[in-house]
């Protein structure tokens, strides 16, 4: 069989060549077309939070055109050894890794639709100019849900694609944590123990996004029956060079474990392919089925963890200078209470580390911290 990975042909040979009006709403295309577009825009989104927005964005025979290859993309996938490994979750499908023509389909809705949305919806002094495109899926015995995270972006526009079968559970949490709660990382979200607040948020119409700045912690509840498909935008502002190739470098790292995963699975004949486990569930007090070798490095590394505690240095170094380097936008939320300022500063902080390699190597490389990404340690202990 050789060991290059088989190519995937579109099953939808004339998808990556749909022209950006028609990938968009006709409710959305006739708010671009108005000359006071931007009030259009606002008087078609919905607000949730002061920070967070739903309005229908895609054409929904797109989406589900979408839903359809990437659902076909991933029985090749499972078929051929062809792995596409997720960061939190167990799956994400990047749409230009099934096809590269994706890629400039992508750019020119953020350049003549996706940075307008964002003008009109975010008062941010730089716009939205470089992105990640991908799916993903919960589903019965895939996927079930996703602990609370923040984004690796400024902004996230998120999907809905469709539900062949209807879904139940699986409802987007959108928080607001109390100081307390991310004092030592990610919040815990158990009944007693979370202090902040949170907003449900339902995915109802196929091609309706909601749209929230990457460091809004967020989680997804325990998928109950059926399955949810959902398109993820992943946008970073042209503020900073590192951001230019942020993406690019992820990418690059996510794919040479992908073909690594593959070249494994074709190396051990009779060994049927079997995708990377599921994250086990997000739900409130769940049992982890940890491996006792993973206990043990859990223990060391809460035993980190204590020094770290102890000796504040380690997270919260020079926060008043950091207050310094912080643009208006940083400083404004921190003094609303606003969700992400911790995190922001914990990942401005982390800054000269903060690179695709970096995370795909902590969350990817090893088994042990995959699994603590993914249970409820934040995965950026040493960040
Ligand atoms: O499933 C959702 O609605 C959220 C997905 C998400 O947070 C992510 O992919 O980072
Ligand atoms: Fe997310």
């Amino acid at each position: 069989m050789g060991n290059r990975t088989p190519r995937y042909q579109l099953k939808d040979a004339e998808l990556t060549a749909i022209p950006v009006d028609a990938v968009i709403s006709a409710q959305l295309g006739r708010a671009l077309a108005e000359e006071d577009w931007k009030a259009a825009i606002r008087s078609l989104a919905k607000a949730h939070l002061d920070d967070a927005f739903s309005l229908p964005l895609l054409d929904p025979g797109f989406c589900s055109r979408i839903q359809q290859e990437v659902a076909s993309f991933r029985s090749f996938s499972e078929s051929s050894g062809h792995v596409s490994p997720g960061l939190l979750l167990g799956s994400r499908w990047y749409l230009n890794t099934i096809s590269d023509r994706f890629q400039s389909m992508f750019d020119g809705l953020l350049k003549e639709v996706l940075r307008r949305v964002d003008e009109a919806l975010f008062p941010e002094e730089h716009r939205i100019a470089y992105q990640q495109v991908y799916c993903i899926n919960y589903e019965e015995g895939r996927d079930s849900g996703l602990k609370a995270h923040t984004d690796d972006s400024d902004l996230t526009i998120n999907v809905f694609l469709g539900s062949p079968a209807g879904y139940e559970g699986a409802e987007l949490l959108l928080l607001s944590p109390a100081p307390e709660d991310t004092a030592c990382g990610t919040p815990r979200l158990e009944p007693g123990i979370y202090k902040g607040s949170s907003l449900s948020y339902r995915h109802e119409e196929v091609g309706t996004a909601l749209l929230h700045p990457g460091d809004r912690w967020h989680a997804v509840e325990k998928l109950q029956s059926g399955s949810r498909w959902n398109l993820l935008i992943m946008a970073l502002r042209n503020d900073a060079a590192w951001k230019r190739t942020f993406y690019e470098e992820e990418a690059r790292h996510l794919s040479a474990k992908a073909v690594s995963y593959g070249e494994q699975r074709r190396e051990s004949p009779g060994d049927s392919y079997t995708p990377t486990p599921a994250v086990p569930s997000c739900e409130m007090g769940a049992e982890v089925p940890f491996a006792p070798e993973t206990w043990d490095a859990l223990e060391s590394l809460q035993g980190s963890l204590e020094i770290a505690k102890q000796d504040p240095p380690m997270r919260h170094i020079d926060i008043e200078g950091q207050r310094a380097r912080e643009g208006p936008r940083e400083r404004q939320r921190e003094e609303l209470g606003s969700g992400g300022s911790h995190r922001r500063k914990a990942k401005a902080k982390a800054t000269p580390r903060y690179t695709g390699e970096n995370i795909v190597m902590q969350l990817l490389e090893l088994p042990v911290l995959q699994q603590l990404a993914t249970c409820g340690v934040d995965g950026n202990v040493d960040g």
